[in-house]
């Protein structure tokens, strides 16, 4: 089994929460585990792994995607992940009306594609520094080793 975190993190917050969920598998599982920040990567790199993880912060007056995201999101959508188990993860702000809107939007996304969704997309204000956001973030990897051992055993 192997895994993919592809992020998109303006300011990091993100990006922590993506070296959470890798950390989980690779020192837990002994999976191996490559992490792409989103600018560098295609929506095409979900096809080469078993797990799928995609965090994204969310941005803007509509409170969706980044703009950098957008093409990564019609790309995701155009895929064939149906042996796949995907997890979705974000940072986002109360502050704003639409709370972590980018999550909800990939995991809408990711639902086409025909994966399997390991767990409950994970939001987090800011940094995922609550003991929850932690908590949540972990069970997503979990999640995701449980499902793919079911489907293929
Ligand atoms: C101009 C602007 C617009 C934002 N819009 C939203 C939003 O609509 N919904 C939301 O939950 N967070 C929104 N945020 C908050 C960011 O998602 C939040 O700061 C997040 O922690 C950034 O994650 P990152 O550190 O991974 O880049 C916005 C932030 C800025 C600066």
């Amino acid at each position: 089994m192997d895994a993919v975190v592809i992020f998109a993190s303006l300011t990091g917050n993100t990006e922590e929460a993506a070296e959470i969920v890798a950390s989980v598998l690779e020192q837990e599982y002994d999976i191996d585990v490559e992490i792409y920040d989103a600018m560098q990567a295609d929506a095409e790199d979900f096809l080469d792994f078993d797990l799928c993880f995609l965090g994204s912060y969310t941005y803007g007056v509509d409170g969706i995607l980044p703009d950098e995201m957008l093409d990564f999101y019609d790309d995701l959508g155009g895929l064939d992940l149906s042996d796949k188990v995907f997890g979705v993860f974000g940072s986002g702000d109360h502050f704003y009306e639409i709370f972590c809107g980018a999550v909800d939007t990939f995991e809408e996304q990711f639902i086409k594609t025909g994966a399997t969704q390991a767990a409950p997309s994970v939001k987090f204000s800011l940094a995922p520094d609550e003991e929850e956001d932690i908590k949540q973030l972990h069970e997503l990897a979990h999640s995701a080793v449980r499902q793919w051992k079911e489907m293929n055993e």
